[in-house]
């Protein structure tokens, strides 16, 4: 029939058992296929072709026609229940298969450390692999969550890895005015604005950046349409700390001859639109990608969004349309560090964010 990786009378039960959970599962779940016959309409379940025992165990199953494993993958808090476990961690496997691991316990329950390495280290998936992205491949990216949600200790990651890079330079925004204390006196303090004492600052800082973009398309060579990243021009991370609320302030100070938010959205959005090819990445931030700030187009051009926890199903959403419904309302009571991630080539994934520590330790490595 299949292998079974443990011959013993027990692990046959366990099989056998396995075996019958699932079909009444994928039955209670509605993931089967309906085929007409003579005595009448027969319910097929994707079939188990191997079952290695665990933990965790590991089923291989062949699904049926007109199934994708994206299917098992929505169904799977329906199924796990039923299976006797936490949850599935489903990977597919060629077109028609997929490899389901049956968790005993949520696998991103322990503290993840921050880890050095070539990439930027983003956070753990379920399967236990590290998410690393080298940093002239980090797409736009936009991360939102409510607070308390992780936000801040995975920006305190993301720049602690960015400080010291001689390939990178940070920019940007802090309306809360902490973000950037460690930085100052730093290579990188020329383009960090800071507080809402004098909001003009943030314009002015995004517009310097945007000279400084439009500077590295104008010197691109005829035959390149991306800049070489060098020490000479490293990467330029703008990090939008709290964006909504910087775009509040602004919107506020509007006048009838005056709309500094306009300005601002405007400068943005350019970064968006060009910035790639000058070397340029955008890290949007906000308590919620709220569709007024983070527009159709914002979201568009980010294509890496992570979102710690929600405050409800909409909010998820809002970054990973198409989210399998119960993994969205799940994520509304995530436990802080956890987060979903979407990003080109990739189903929706939950991970851990890497732990720096608190705001001493995230100064203490933008210092060293
Ligand atoms: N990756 C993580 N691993 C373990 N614990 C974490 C992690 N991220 C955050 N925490 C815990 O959650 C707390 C809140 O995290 P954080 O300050 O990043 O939230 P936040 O979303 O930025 O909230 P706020 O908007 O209020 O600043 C931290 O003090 C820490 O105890």
């Amino acid at each position: 029939m299949f292998g079974r990786h443990r011959h013993d009378r027990e692990g046959e039960a366990l099989v056998e058992q396995l075996v019958t959970m699932w079909v009444r599962a994928c039955e209670g779940a509605s993931l089967v296929r309906v085929v007409d016959t003579v005595s009448g309409p027969t319910i097929i379940p994707p079939k188990i072709v191997d079952i290695t025992l665990g933990p965790p165990t590991i089923l291989v199953v062949e699904l049926q026609p007109g199934m994708l494993p994206a299917d098992v993958v929505d169904l799977a808090p329906r199924i796990a229940p039923h299976m006797d476990a936490w949850g599935l961690h489903v990977e597919p496997i060629g077109h028609r298969h997929v490899r389901v691991a049956l968790l005993d316990s949520d696998p991103l329950t322990g503290t993840v450390p921050l880890l050095a390495g070539a990439g930027l280290h983003l956070g753990r998936d379920e399967s236990g692999a590290d998410l690393r992205i080298a940093p002239a491949d980090l797409p736009h990216a936009v991360c939102q969550g409510v607070t308390r949600s992780g936000k801040s200790v995975w920006t305190y990651s993301l720049l602690a890895q960015l400080a010291h890079r001689p390939d990178a330079l940070i920019a940007g925004c802090d309306p809360t005015g902490l973000l950037w204390r460690p930085l100052a006196g730093s290579r990188h303090a020329d383009r960090l604005a800071s507080g809402l004492v004098d909001p003009g600052a943030h314009e002015k800082v995004l517009a310097a950046v945007v000279a400084e973009m439009d500077d590295r398309i104008r010197d691109l060579p005829a035959d390149r349409d991306t800049i070489a990243v060098s020490l000479g021009r490293p990467l330029l991370f703008v990090i939008l700390e709290e964006y909504p609320g910087l775009l509040r302030v602004l919107d506020a100070a509007k006048t009838r001859g005056d709309d500094p938010g306009a300005r601002v959205r405007a400068l943005v959005s350019r970064l968006l639109a060009e910035g790639a090819k000058a070397g340029v990445r955008v890290v949007i931030l906000a308590q919620r990608a709220e569709a007024s700030v983070v527009g159709a187009f914002e979201r568009a051009m980010c294509s890496l969004r992570i979102s710690f926890r929600c405050d409800n199903r909409a909010s998820v959403e809002l970054l990973h349309p198409g989210a399998p419904p119960a993994l969205a309302d799940a994520h509304t009571a995530a436990l802080p560090g956890i987060a979903l991630v979407s990003r080109p080539g990739h189903p929706v994934a939950r991970i851990r964010a890497p732990y720096i520590g608190g705001y001493p330790e995230f100064a203490a490595a933008v210092a060293a």
